[in-house]
């Protein structure tokens, strides 16, 4: 069902709670990649343009009591300033008094952006007081938060039950990109899932299984496969709650005709930094105390000869922890698969798989990087996504 969009409401003079997703990598109190505030822009600068009063939510990352005040908005907030070249007023608390003295502060086409919205504990509950507090702030809701459409939270869906709710441009883009290659995808099809979430990913490997033709899976994640085929990993990421999962997969696969690719060796070291001893060896050969770090040459050439073969890619969660320099070759080897599969469609989906591309300067080698990871891996297994069923319908 098409939902309303943001060109369908009159904003003009309006309080506009917009739900943006700003959750960027940051080093320090700097953000080392502003491809999704950039992305946001678009809907900003729309509702400035217009005369709305903007309100900007986002979470950033996941908060514990131990590492809160490094995941305050502050950089954000200084970043999307320099961005849009005019001040954006920042407060301390997510709703509240203080809160509500911003909002009545704003003229139009002034911008605010509230705290880590993960604060308040009924965020991710979807605490219907809280989406009513958030509510209150505002006359209209637009979600341009596509990387967190996937989560049912108060700032994501519940808000939208108290407020006439649309899209904004960054997520009717991604809706419409991702959803014209994966409605009907090209085939061969091939997914290529990396990463550490393990837990998060195993599902989505579960429900592609159904879809792709060739499955690829790399970096941390794999290592539970690799276990689950027999082989000693080291000190390699393991979800061992997950290994008889794995092992089903596999079979699953084997029985339905999927080509599951694994890494067959691997760049390991002594330890998880820069500096650590390191080695290549065949997958079956991980000493002791070792631990896997990037595909090794063997599973690149193997990787990328499925890629050239494919119709279709989509990317998600890099082949190795390609952060440290020599860790980085695995990643940057599909990477460069990617951009010479001129014949296929290339989408990229994932924080981090986005950096690396960026990193290796072939983003405009893509066809699509989505600024979602989960939601994009979500929207492909063909799941609806909560932040979008939650937007009104359009006529
Ligand atoms: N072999 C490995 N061992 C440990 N960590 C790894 C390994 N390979 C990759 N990683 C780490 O995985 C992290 C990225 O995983 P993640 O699952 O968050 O991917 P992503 O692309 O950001 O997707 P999403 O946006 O869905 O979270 C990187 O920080 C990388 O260093
Ligand atoms: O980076 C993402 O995928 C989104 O911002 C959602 O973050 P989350 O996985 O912590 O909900």
């Amino acid at each position: 069902m098409a939902k309303k969009t943001i060109r369908d409401i009159d904003v003009k003079d309006k309080k506009v709670f917009v739900r943006v997703d700003f959750n960027v990598p940051l080093s320090g109190t700097t953000v080392t990649d502003d491809t999704r505030i950039r992305a946001a822009l678009p809907t900003i600068n729309y509702l400035i343009e217009n005369g709305a009063k903007v309100i900007l939510a986002s979470h950033l990352g996941r908060p514990t009591a131990e590492n809160k005040e490094s995941l305050r908005m502050n950089p954000v907030a200084a970043r999307l300033s320099e961005l849009l070249g005019k001040p954006v007023a920042k407060t301390d608390e997510v709703v509240g008094p203080e809160v509500e003295a911003a909002v009545a502060k704003l003229n139009d086409g002034d911008v605010l952006l509230l705290e880590n919205v993960r604060f308040e504990k009924g965020e991710k509950k979807n605490d219907p007081e809280l989406a009513k507090a958030f509510a209150a702030l505002a006359d209209v809701y637009v979600n341009d938060a596509f990387g967190s459409a996937h989560r049912a939270h108060a700032s994501t869906a519940g808000i939208a039950e108290y407020l006439p709710a649309v899209a904004g441009f960054l997520m009717e883009k991604e809706l419409k990109i991702l959803g014209a290659s994966l409605e009907n995808p090209k085939h061969p099809f091939t997914a290529i899932i990396g990463g550490a979430k393990v837990t998060d990913k195993i599902g989505v490997i579960e429900n592609l299984l159904d879809k792709v033709d060739t499955l690829i899976v790399g970096g941390g994640l794999s290592y539970t496969f690799v276990k689950a085929q027999g082989y000693g990993i080291g000190s390699s990421l393991l979800d061992a709650e997950k290994l008889d999962l794995a092992k089903k997969f596999l079979e699953t696969a084997k029985e339905k005709g999927v080509n599951f690719l694994t890494p067959v060796d691997t760049v390991i070291a002594d330890k998880f930094a820069a500096d650590a001893n390191v080695d290549t060896v065949d997958i079956d050969k991980i000493p002791d105390g070792w631990l896997g770090v990037d595909i090794g040459p063997k599973t690149v050439a193997l990787y990328s000869d499925a890629i050239k073969k494919s119709k279709l890619v989509v990317w998600n969660g890099p082949m190795g922890v390609f952060e440290m320099e020599p860790f980085a070759k695995g990643t940057e080897a599909v990477a460069q698969a990617l951009a010479d599969a001129t014949d296929a469609t290339t989408i990229i989906g994932g924080g981090d798989s986005a950096a690396a591309v960026e990193k290796f300067h072939l983003a405009d080698k893509m066809s699509h990087i989505s600024t979602g990871g989960g939601a994009s891996l979500e929207l492909m297994e063909g799941k609806v996504l909560p932040g979008v069923a939650a937007l009104d319908d359009a006529e």
